[in-house]
């Protein structure tokens, strides 16, 4: 689908209607390009793409694409990131020549904040819906997604920072300990909703996920590294050279049993939540319209803030 037509299709909501599309993980397993695709066959025209958050490149010779978030000051997750997050990971999966992507951040220090605070404040019950939709469609595209998706975590990573890096494939992080990832939504006095926890606990199994998650704790990479949060660390400046590497060893399988076996792993998670959608968007919105969840992430906000100065 054309990227207007894809923007058209998704417009002010931030969603691409479930009947534009069938889900990524219920589609059906594709031909590695290459030798095996008609001769002649055009491939979609998608070597390179950018937006104002998103900076993507295609290497056709190898079928890896590098995401690059570059949203200043810190990348967090507004609609408009979120959206154009969508449409680009749209993109790539309908384009046949791309097999897997790495996601990155293109500033230094911050992998991302986060979903946008600013987001959730004093905002009317249709921005919450639009928005919280928009969180949906992102981790239902990225999670379910039939190409290889390997994280390269080179900066701090908080709620849903983590969220991204979590629902990739495999996650390399930069071994820098000032550098942090975890699910700290309980240190705002919020809560990380059910399939955020699920996929948590898809990586580091139930008892690390639920003392992390109580606890609202942010691990320092060495940490993180300890808990199997991250599969790996290496020195920052070895980073992409290592995500090339590991995505190189993931795509010398054949595409097919590869994505059978992701749809068999992480089904039930995404299952749950299509199934639940619209519940999930009212828990949110009643949640996030509380008086006192208002006034922590205001006071959040506000510590943020102090800290600077
Ligand atoms: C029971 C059923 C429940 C159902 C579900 C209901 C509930 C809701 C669930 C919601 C799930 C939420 C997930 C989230 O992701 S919440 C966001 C969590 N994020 C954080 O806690 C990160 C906060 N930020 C930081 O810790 C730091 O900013 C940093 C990322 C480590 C970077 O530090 P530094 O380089 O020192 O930068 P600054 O702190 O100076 O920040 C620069 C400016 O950016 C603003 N900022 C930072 N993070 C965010 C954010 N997430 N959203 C919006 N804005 C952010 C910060 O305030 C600074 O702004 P300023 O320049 O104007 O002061």
């Amino acid at each position: 689908m054309a990227a207007a037509t894809l923007a058209r299709r998704i417009g002010r909501s931030g969603v691409l209607p479930l009947c534009c599309r069938l889900p990524a993980w219920d589609r059906a397993a594709r031909p590695p390009p290459g030798p095996a695709q008609p001769p002649g066959l055009p491939l979609a025209p998608c070597r390179s793409f950018s937006n104002n958050k998103i900076q993507v490149e295609l290497d056709e010779s190898s079928g890896v694409a590098m995401m690059k978030f570059k949203s200043p000051p810190v990348n967090s997750l507004s609609l408009e990131f979120l959206t154009e997050f969508s449409i680009s990971l749209e993109k790539l999966e309908n384009n046949k020549a791309c097999r897997g992507v790495i996601i990155t951040s293109a500033l230094p220090k911050i992998f991302s904040s986060g979903l946008d605070i600013t987001e959730m404040c004093g905002k009317s019950i249709e921005h919450y819906t639009e928005f919280w939709r928009a969180v949906q469609e992102m981790w239902l595209r990225l999670y379910g997604s039939n190409m290889v998706t390997v994280a390269a975590v080179n900066g701090s990573s908080p709620a849903g920072g983590c969220l991204v890096a979590l629902s990739c494939d495999y996650r390399i992080m930069a071994e820098n300990p000032k550098f942090s990832i975890g699910l700290n939504e309980a240190q705002l006095g919020i809560v990380a909703p059910f399939w955020f926890k699920d996929t948590f606990v898809n990586v580091v199994g139930h008892r690390i996920a639920e003392r992390s998650l109580q606890l609202g704790s942010l691990h320092p990479a060495p940490e993180a590294l300890k808990l199997g949060l991250v599969d790996e660390l290496v020195p920052e400046e070895k980073l992409m050279e290592k995500a090339a590497a590991v995505m190189a060893q993931w795509l010398a399988l054949p595409d097919h049993a590869r994505q059978l076996t992701k749809t068999m792993m992480r089904k039930a998670v995404l299952d749950r939540l299509v199934a639940h959608r619209e519940e999930d968007i009212k828990n949110f919105i009643s949640f996030v319209s509380k008086e006192s969840i208002q006034k922590s992430l205001r006071m959040y906000m506000e510590m943020l803030k102090k800290r600077k100065s």
